[in-house]
């Protein structure tokens, strides 16, 4: 039966995703206040961190038993070449710890844990499995275990994104944003909060019922967004799922946009100057992470643009869960050319003309693709 396709996957993603979602949750505060053990950089100088490790592990563990590891070909950011190294002997019992606690706690969502604590190698095995590298036949899982390390370690916002990729198309895409509250209102609260953290006591479970796990289905025509699973809760679908949908602002005098925080994965004087030359009068809304694929599916902000310096080349987990997930809540998405995003070429976005334009609707993505065209000349890229 068609309807009931990629069934079996998106349930098994959207409870990983969740549990994901709560192992971050309860590492975050301790890195922001404990910082560097927990965090390290990578040779490009990004930072990694046992919260990386330990959702790439546990996702690839659950996936492997769940479908079996010979049917499962996943493609994630993350390698255990830090993991390796001779001292890094702390950081690996912390993953493995991390994993392992996760894991016993599968039951709660719904998933299997396994019979016994796993082992080093069983960790590290996990973690290196995830060096598929995709392609345009097949079936391939594409994770970002964590979105937006940067925003993680800060204390900000940060995602978990898990996709699943068939013959070159995205046709599951999962976003867990810890800290990307149901309510938008109930944001800068959030952001209080984290303002005046080092002088508060922890946050209750309430608290962090703050978070949104966001799904979608290629063709379905529908978004949804849960609650996370917080406290004694079990994971019982639908879990109070809803449906979301984008703006309907088609105005740019009305529209938001949303872009990198960091001025080095975009270059925010050009979408500066397109948002200029169509009217776009609000603010940009920086956030860290795919939140801003979020933001635009259920209707926070309009447009969501990225234009990383020239020889950048975007990964495919950085889009994926978020392409699926805006375009079926009825947004659009395609390169600065006007076209589709193309998943089929392995761990890159081969053939990306420019940037990555998102929006919520047909009539603002035309506006924007031309005002590309017009100012594209006299940029600096
Ligand atoms: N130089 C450069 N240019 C463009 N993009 C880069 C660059 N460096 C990193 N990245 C990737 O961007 C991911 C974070 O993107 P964001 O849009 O969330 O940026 S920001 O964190 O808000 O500044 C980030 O994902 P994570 O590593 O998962 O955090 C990176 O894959
Ligand atoms: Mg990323
Ligand atoms: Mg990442
Ligand atoms: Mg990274």
């Amino acid at each position: 039966m068609e309807g009931e396709k990629y069934a079996k996957e998106l349930d098994v993603a959207v409870r990983v995703v969740h549990m994901a979602c709560s192992l971050c949750q309860r590492l975050q505060q301790g890195i922001v206040s404990a910082g560097s053990d927990l965090v390290k950089s990578k040779e490009d100088d990004s930072p990694v961190t046992v919260a990386d490790w330990s959702v790439q592990a546990t996702v690839s563990w659950i996936l492997s038993e769940f479908f079996g590891s010979q049917n499962v070909s996943i493609i994630a950011e993350e390698d255990v070449q830090t993991l390796s190294k001779a001292d890094s002997a702390s950081l690996v019992e912390a993953v493995v710890n991390t994993v392992n606690e996760c894991l016993s706690g599968a039951p709660k969502y719904g998933l299997k844990s396994p019979p016994k604590a796993l082992n080093t190698s069983q960790v590290l095995e996990a973690i290196s499995r995830c060096n598929s590298v995709g392609g345009p036949k097949g079936r391939h899982w594409v994770l970002d275990p964590v979105d937006g390390t940067l925003g993680f370690v800060r204390g900000d916002q940060y995602a978990v994104a898990l996709a699943l990729v068939e013959d070159g198309k995205v046709v599951i895409g999962v976003l867990g944003c810890p800290n990307y509250p149901m309510k938008k209102e109930l944001l800068s609260y959030h952001y209080q909060y984290h303002e005046t953290m080092s002088r508060l006591s922890p946050p209750s479970d309430d608290m962090w019922e703050r978070g949104c796990v966001m799904y979608a289905k290629r063709g379905s025509g529908e978004a949804w967004m849960q609650p996370p699973i917080t406290g004694d809760k079990k994971f019982v679908w639908p879990n109070s799922a809803r449906l979301v949908q984008v703006s309907s602002i088609d105005d740019p005098k009305l529209a938001t946009c949303c872009e990198p925080v960091e001025k080095a994965n975009s270059d925010h004087s050009f979408t500066a100057g397109l948002a200029h030359s169509v009217g776009l009068r609000n603010q940009p809304l920086r956030v860290y992470s795919m939140v801003k694929y979020a933001a635009i599916a259920r209707g926070d902000a309009e447009l969501f643009m990225k234009f990383a310096r020239t020889g950048y080349k975007e990964k495919i987990w950085d889009h994926a869960a978020g392409v699926v997930i805006v375009e079926e809540a009825g947004g659009v998405v395609t390169d600065a050319g006007g076209r589709p995003l193309d998943f089929s070429k392995g761990p890159y976005l081969e053939g990306l003309d420019r940037g990555i334009v998102v929006c919520s609707g047909a009539t603002l993505h035309e506006k924007i693709i031309d005002a590309v065209y017009a100012s594209w000349d006299s940029s600096n890229l």
